[in-house]
């Protein structure tokens, strides 16, 4: 027999992983991300935002797989911090649903953070969940990111291309001076890693580990030279 899922386990699940991680979220962050959850289900019946329709699935391989980018970045925030570059902006490309976008926006409230989409249900979903969840650094932009030409310190992506089209199409948003790409992908990308443009280089490969998901997973850190 099959147990149904509860909101409180899925909550304590949350909370596990948050732990595990480290991350040191308050209850009004573990909230909001809770209600983003409620939000993703309610919305991808009408949206089609995800293929993850399971909300013990939503929690496993998006929340808690998000979340375990996010004391990468909060480093990488420290070390820009640590050179004089506050008001980090980060550009999570092909955020569909909003992912790891909103994770981000909400674990790193001083972070900006922008989510591209081609298509415009998902941008507007984003601009939904900002004005439901109050997150005001939270914006949805319906475009090709090939288009986007405002200056971004971090760019983002998951599951949204290969390393080289994930460079070079989203070049143009780069901040040329300290501008990095945080890749986050599955196994590591031997093949993606040796096809990069000439002028990008991998600057670290980060293994994660996702509190309850048994799989590989990395960021590929990189930066133009
Ligand atoms: C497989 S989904 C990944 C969604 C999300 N990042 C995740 O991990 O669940 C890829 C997304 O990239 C978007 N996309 C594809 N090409 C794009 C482009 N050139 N610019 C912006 N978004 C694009 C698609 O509309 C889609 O929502």
């Amino acid at each position: 027999m099959t147990m149904a899922v509860t909101n409180d386990s899925l909550r304590q699940q949350l909370h596990a992983g948050a732990d595990a991680l480290a991350l040191g979220l308050t209850d009004a962050q573990i909230t909001l991300l809770m209600d983003f959850l409620a939000l993703l289900q309610k919305w991808n019946k009408v949206y089609n935002l995800t293929s993850v329709r399971d909300p013990q699935e939503m929690m496993t391989h998006h929340l808690l797989d998000s979340l375990a980018a996010v004391p990468p970045l909060r480093r990488h925030v420290a070390v820009l911090a640590g050179k004089g570059h506050h008001a980090v902006r980060l550009l999570d490309v092909g955020s569909g649903g909003g992912l790891p976008g909103v994770v981000f926006a909400i674990c790193c409230p001083e972070v900006d953070v922008s989510c591209v989409d081609t298509v415009g249900k998902k941008a507007a979903f984003i601009q939904q969940a900002a004005v439901a969840l109050k997150l005001r650094n939270l914006h949805g932009v319906h475009a090709r990111v090939e288009t986007l030409t405002t200056p971004f310190d971090i760019i983002s992506c998951r599951a949204f291309a290969s390393l080289p089209d994930f460079v070079t199409w989203s070049r143009a948003a780069l901040v040329a001076s300290h501008g990095v790409w945080l890749a986050m992908k599955g196994k590591h990308p031997e093949d993606e890693i040796t096809a990069l443009p000439t002028d990008v280089s991998v600057f670290h490969v980060e293994q994660l580990t996702v509190p309850g998901l048994d799989a590989e997973r990395c960021i590929i850190w990189m930066k133009p030279v």
